[in-house]
């Protein structure tokens, strides 16, 4: 079947640098995804968007050439609810890939082990609107309540100004949470503004609560782009991510989000994300329990 990109779609950068920063021993990219191939795994009737192709081989190829030991890969709502290209990359992986799936509520408990035992150890909700359509919490709820004897987590995507009308559904939840994306704050704010500190105040009141700290190249109003060897990429998102990492530095996660999905600006370079994590974790032990220690503990324990 062939399937043509979402118009103005950019690819991942091509050539990616080889990071100056060594990424610790056992470093985890928590945040990826893979993407077809579309004649094997066909991309969802329901998705708002047709990405390019992006193979377990090459994000195993980019893992190595950044220096990460392991990959978390995370289903994107291109393939909807349909997880056999993730499945396929978890069983190609030697155990260096874990996974969070989408479920709907008529996945059976049989489809829901064969996913734990390939590595899968968490499902997502997603909340943002151009890319998933509504559904119902009771629903959600539902769903989350049959991942919790899994010992399965649930991965939240939403935007900051839903963050006030969601803020009930996401503390009621039975599971670990993980944020992804610090939910999209809006950088042209304060950190210490309200907007930014109701999600600080949602992580400071649970303690079940993770954010991940990636993606500034979505974040970013001011830049400078993780472009042309840049090593202090991305200022106005530095702050933000800083005050979690070092207020948290227990339950934070960093991931590249290649292949970048819907990037409409630029495609960073994903060596030049990688050198922007000691901005954001600027010691050695934040970067151990940012890369390793909480990935670790939360994917492979
Ligand atoms: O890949 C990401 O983390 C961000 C995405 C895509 C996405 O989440 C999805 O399609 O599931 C985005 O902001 O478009």
């Amino acid at each position: 079947m062939e399937f043509t990109k979402t118009p103005g779609w950019l690819d991942w950068y091509t050539g990616p640098s080889k990071p100056r920063f060594q990424l610790p021993a056992g470093a985890v990219d928590a945040h990826c995804h893979v993407f077809g191939p579309g004649d094997k795994f066909p991309y969802a009737p329901e998705r708002k968007y047709t990405p390019c192709d992006a193979s377990k081989e090459q994000l195993f190829a980019l893992r190595d050439h950044l220096g990460f030991d392991k990959n978390v890969i995370v289903q994107a709502t291109c393939h909807g609810s349909d997880n056999r290209a993730l499945v396929d990359a978890l069983k190609a992986s030697n155990g260096k890939a874990k996974g969070v799936a989408t479920v709907n509520r008529n996945v059976t408990d049989a489809e829901l082990q064969e996913m734990h035992a390939a590595g899968v150890r968490g499902t997502r909700f997603n909340f943002v609107k151009r890319l998933a359509d509504f559904t119902p919490r009771e629903v959600l709820l539902e769903i989350a309540n049959r991942i919790a004897p899994l010992g399965w987590h649930v991965v939240i995507y939403f935007e900051a100004v839903d963050l006030p009308e969601l803020y009930d559904f996401f503390t009621a939840l039975p599971t670990t949470v993980v944020v992804d994306h610090m939910g999209r704050p809006d950088v042209s704010k304060p950190v210490t503004g309200p907007e930014f500190g109701l999600f600080l105040k949602m992580m400071r009141e649970h303690s079940n609560i993770w954010s991940k700290v990636s993606c500034p190249e979505r974040l970013s109003v001011s830049g400078p782009k993780a472009l042309n060897g840049e090593q202090h990429a991305y200022q106005d998102v530095v702050p933000f991510a800083k005050h979690l990492v070092e207020t948290f530095p227990d339950r934070v996660l960093w991931g590249t989000d290649w292949p970048h999905p819907n990037l409409k600006d630029h495609m960073p370079d994903d060596g030049l994300l990688v050198d922007y994590i000691p901005q954001i974790a600027p010691t050695a032990e934040l970067q151990r329990k940012l890369l390793v220690d909480n990935p670790t503990r939360l994917y492979w324990s």
